[in-house]
């Protein structure tokens, strides 16, 4: 198990972590999402061993993490780091660069388990090819399959699919998160895209202002969103009192509702003034406006703007976000 104890930590007297506690079992992914800046890369660092805390302390198992005025070289023996910029030898091919140790430590599976990852990162057919004439995207696909190489009990992914084009994604996604359950490897994964997380983390920390806001399953984050900031990292959300669209509700308790979750209606609902649509693919993201605030919803069709549409929600989202 991992364990992250009372963490804290600051640049330069600027605090970017605020006691930070947090358990992974062995085998469990969990996703750190938040917004730019929030500190989900100084966490990663911070367990990897580059950082040094003042404050707190991070364990594996029996083992204490220590940082760099103990370790000169950091990084422990059974945990890999995949940082933004990705530790590749330019000059050399992908079979090397995936291969690099398995030469040294494990020679008679080298062929297996290089062939093995270069499938599961689809590059197969790139194997002789050298690094420095590859895409960002696929060096990114390298960087992946090199850290697995060699078998890390934990694997901490910085944006792993920042640079990764869409088309390749979601096949991508599938095949890591598939492997790393099948082997058993505890994953921390930083991300701000839902698509990292909600199909695939077994939980979910969600970091704001230094601290951990909220530590759920993806769905129930998801799906009680505690409020606006947590809302947001899904997709567009508005935060509106309840009576303003059930006129019999007697409390004006406010809940968030998703932009998919409002119906446009005719006739009654929330009063709001479009200002603009947005083509999204099979849908269009409109935004509208009631006394002053921005009000996102979703609607089949573009809407002219100016116009006057009234906003319904299911009474069962309703009383999903009340928690009944
Ligand atoms: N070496 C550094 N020296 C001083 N401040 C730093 C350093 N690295 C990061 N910071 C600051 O610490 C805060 C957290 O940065 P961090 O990179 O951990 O955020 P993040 O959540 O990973 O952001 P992003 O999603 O944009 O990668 C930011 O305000 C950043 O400017």
């Amino acid at each position: 198990m991992l364990q992250v104890d009372h963490v804290s930590f600051s640049y330069d007297e600027v605090p970017v972590l605020n006691d930070i506690n947090l358990k992974v079992a062995k085998g469990e992914h969990v996703s750190i999402i938040g917004e730019s800046g929030c500190g989900k890369s100084t966490l990663l660092k911070i367990i990897y061993g580059l950082l040094h805390v003042e404050e707190g302390k991070v364990y594996w198992g029996e083992n204490q993490i220590l940082g760099p005025l103990y370790n000169l070289v950091p990084g422990e023996a059974y945990m890999k780091y995949l940082a933004q910029d990705f530790d590749l030898m330019p000059f050399t091919s992908v079979y090397e660069n995936i291969s690099e140790h398995l030469s040294v430590l494990e020679p008679e599976f080298l062929k297996e388990r290089t062939d093995e990852l270069l499938e599961m990162i689809e590059m197969t057919p790139f194997a002789k090819t050298k690094i420095k004439n590859l895409s960002g995207g696929q060096q990114q696909r390298v960087a992946l399959a090199r850290v697995l190489a060699q078998k890390p009990e934990i694997l901490l992914l910085d944006e792993p699919f920042s640079h990764i084009d869409n088309f390749r994604k979601n096949s991508l996604r599938r095949n890591l998160f598939a492997y790393l359950k099948n082997k058993d490897i505890t994953v921390l994964t930083a991300t701000h895209d839902h698509n990292d997380m909600l199909p695939f983390a077994d939980r979910v920390i969600v970091l704001k202002d230094t601290k951990i806001i909220a530590k759920d399953t993806p769905k129930n984050l998801f799906e009680h969103p505690k409020d606006l900031y947590i809302a947001s990292l899904f997709g567009e959300a508005n935060r509106i009192p309840i009576n303003i669209v059930k006129t019999y509700a007697d409390t004006k308790r406010r809940i968030i509702v998703y932009a998919h979750e409002f119906k446009v209606s005719e006739k009654s609902g929330l009063e709001v003034v479009v200002k603009g649509s947005y083509y999204m693919g099979g849908h269009y993201m409109i935004v509208g406006t009631y006394e002053g605030q921005n009000i996102y919803f979703n609607h089949d069709q573009t809407i002219e703007v100016g116009k006057t549409v009234f906003l319904n929600i299911a009474i069962e989202v309703i009383n999903q976000r009340l928690n009944i």
